[in-house]
């Protein structure tokens, strides 16, 4: 078997090209199933907004009517990691072939079972619609809205600048229960990470002695970007895979600059890294790698790895990209909470958020130009919704904003994560939050890499055309924004929003879905329960 991969698979679910059978088919003019595919025509209704000069508005309803085609042959699917011997890397291998197993294992408080709690698509469910006769509603696993690979059957692999073996590497990570890790530590002992690039002046100097694991030669060629391009093809082939969705859950790099003639464009990044130049990182080279390799590359760190010529070069080849940095705790519910407060006509005036934590993750970031790129990441997350009002926020005004993150090696990757929410309320009054949230970061990370690739994978099975278009079906844009529920600071195609409200990132990766099988958007009206 490939050292450095896993490729047993669950028995427990269909594999490659069985056709899965669907837990519900839908009864529409609109909606046609093959063997293979599934054909929608969804009539996109959306309001067309013009200002007159006295200020006032105009709304006229819109609709445009896409076709969309699902490719219903999900195939056999790899996952390659970036930074695969890391807390997370370690984690969610364990925590994939737990499940795929079955196991139970003991703990202090008794006994638990393999789960997928945090991954909205196989821990979460959404609404189909209501009973025709009862008028119930009816809700189904987020997992049987369109055909998705089973993450049970995710072969996986990847590269890491440190040799250890993913079960020595497990327990550095120390984040499971050794009950567990004993149960998967003969398979996780085969696995052997892949040599990777390592550009010591984009980490912390402290990761230099994680470092006996890294690709030679020279910076300045293309060898880095046709190594890596390699390692994914004898991965796929190895394997016997359809595609591989490769993450970056490396480490925290810092920015690069973004300079004229070296990153701005597909051709000038391409001669950067000939040429071997500075301001190219580790992570833009794996994300040039996989798009030339058309294998999707989703960044689940903070930093700019997504250079201007990177997704240049990205759109150039019809190559799916997505990031950045997953949003996993602390933000993922400042991005809930904040939402709530503004759109319940609270003014927000100051978010304070603290946290410490003890992994390698925390130490990297105790280095200030890596700390600098979560800085970023973790204070842009309430934009959109200050932006969205302006009924408490005048134009350019927003709350005070400070991220701070220490290490402290006692609690690990038991991040602890320290809030407090300062508001105007009615009548000059005030409204105090103060949150105390103790994030077990791996184990809230890990689901939303399960998700990322699920995801990731189902987009390349979408294909659209519309009715203002043309005929020819084509892909999604290359920048995957439907990812955004699992990331920080969500990567869009230039010039368009950055939604960051958690609420309105689900509602429209399940409404994407649902326009896929020919369903309306659920909007929660229920008008039969109030017209009667
Ligand atoms: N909740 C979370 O854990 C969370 C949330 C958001 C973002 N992140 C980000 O995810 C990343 C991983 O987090 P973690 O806790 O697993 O960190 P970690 O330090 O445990 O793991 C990172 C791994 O990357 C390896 N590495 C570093 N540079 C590399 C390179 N160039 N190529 C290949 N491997 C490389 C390291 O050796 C290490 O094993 C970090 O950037 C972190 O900021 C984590
Ligand atoms: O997702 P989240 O909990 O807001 O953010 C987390 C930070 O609070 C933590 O300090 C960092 O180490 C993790 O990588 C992650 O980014």
């Amino acid at each position: 078997m490939a050292p450095h991969a896993d490729d047993s698979r669950g028995s427990a679910t269909l594999q490659g090209d069985e056709q899965q059978k669907a837990l519900f088919t839908v009864d529409s003019p609109n909606v046609t199933y093959t063997e293979n595919e599934i054909r929608s025509k969804y009539s996109y209704r959306t309001t067309a907004v013009t200002q007159g000069d006295d200020g006032r508005y105009m709304a006229v309803p819109k609709e445009t009517v896409y076709d969309f085609k699902v490719d219903r042959k999900v195939g056999k699917v790899g996952m390659m990691l970036v930074g695969w011997g890391g807390n997370n890397g370690t984690t969610v291998t364990a925590g994939i072939l737990a499940n795929r197993r079955g196991l139970v294992w003991d703990t202090r408080e008794g006994k638990r079972a393999a789960n997928y709690y945090g991954s909205i698509v196989m821990a979460s469910t959404i609404k189909l619609g209501t009973d025709a006769k009862s008028g119930k509603e009816i809700n189904i696993p987020f997992h049987d809205l369109l055909p998705m690979v089973h993450p049970n059957d995710l072969v996986i692999g990847g590269w890491d600048i440190s040799k250890m073996n993913l079960a020595d590497a497990m327990d550095r990570a120390q984040v499971l229960e050794p009950t567990l890790k004993s149960l998967v530590h003969k398979e996780m002992a085969q696995m052997t990470p892949l040599p990777s690039i390592y550009y010591p002046d984009f980490i912390a100097a402290n990761q230099e002695e994680r470092a006996d694991n890294t690709i030679p030669g020279s910076k300045a060629s293309m060898a880095h970007v046709e190594q890596i391009r390699k390692d994914i093809r004898d991965f796929k082939t190895s394997n016997g895979l359809d595609k591989v969705i490769v993450q970056w859950t490396a480490n925290t790099e810092r920015y690069a600059d973004i300079l004229t003639g070296v990153n701005d464009t597909a051709e000038n990044l391409l001669k950067a890294i000939e040429s071997g130049h500075e301001e190219v990182s580790p992570s833009t080279v794996f994300a040039v790698a996989c798009i030339l390799e058309n294998a999707p590359f989703i960044n689940g760190s903070p930093q700019n790895t997504f250079v201007p010529g990177a997704i240049d070069l990205a759109e150039k080849h019809g190559a799916f990209i997505g990031g950045d940095d997953f949003k996993s705790g602390q933000t993922k519910m400042k991005s809930a909470l904040v939402d709530f407060l503004i759109n319940a006509g609270i003014r927000v005036t100051s978010i304070a958020s603290y946290n410490h934590l003890g992994n390698n993750d925390g130490m990297n970031l105790s280095s200030q130009k890596q700390f600098r790129s979560k800085e970023i990441s973790k204070s842009n997350v309430v934009d959109d919704m200050v932006a969205a009002n302006t009924v408490l926020y005048k134009e350019g005004e927003h709350p005070d904003h400070t991220v701070v993150i220490k290490y402290m090696p006692a609690v690990g990757d038991n991040k602890r994560a320290l809030d407090e929410y300062y508001a105007e309320i009615f009548m000059g009054g005030h409204q105090t939050i103060s949150l105390f949230n103790v994030c077990e970061d791996s184990l809230l990370a890990s689901p939303l890499i399960i998700d990322l690739v699920i995801i990731a994978e189902m987009m390349t099975r979408i294909q659209w055309k519309s009715n203002t278009d043309g005929e020819e079906y084509k892909g999604f844009h290359s920048v995957l924004s439907i990812l955004s529920y699992m990331l920080k600071a969500p990567l869009t195609p230039p010039g368009t929003p950055v939604v960051n409200a958690l609420a309105k990132q689900r509602s429209a990766l399940v409404n994407i879905f649902r326009a896929c099988v020919g369903l309306e958007p659920e909007n929660d009206m229920t008008l039969e329960h109030k017209l009667f």
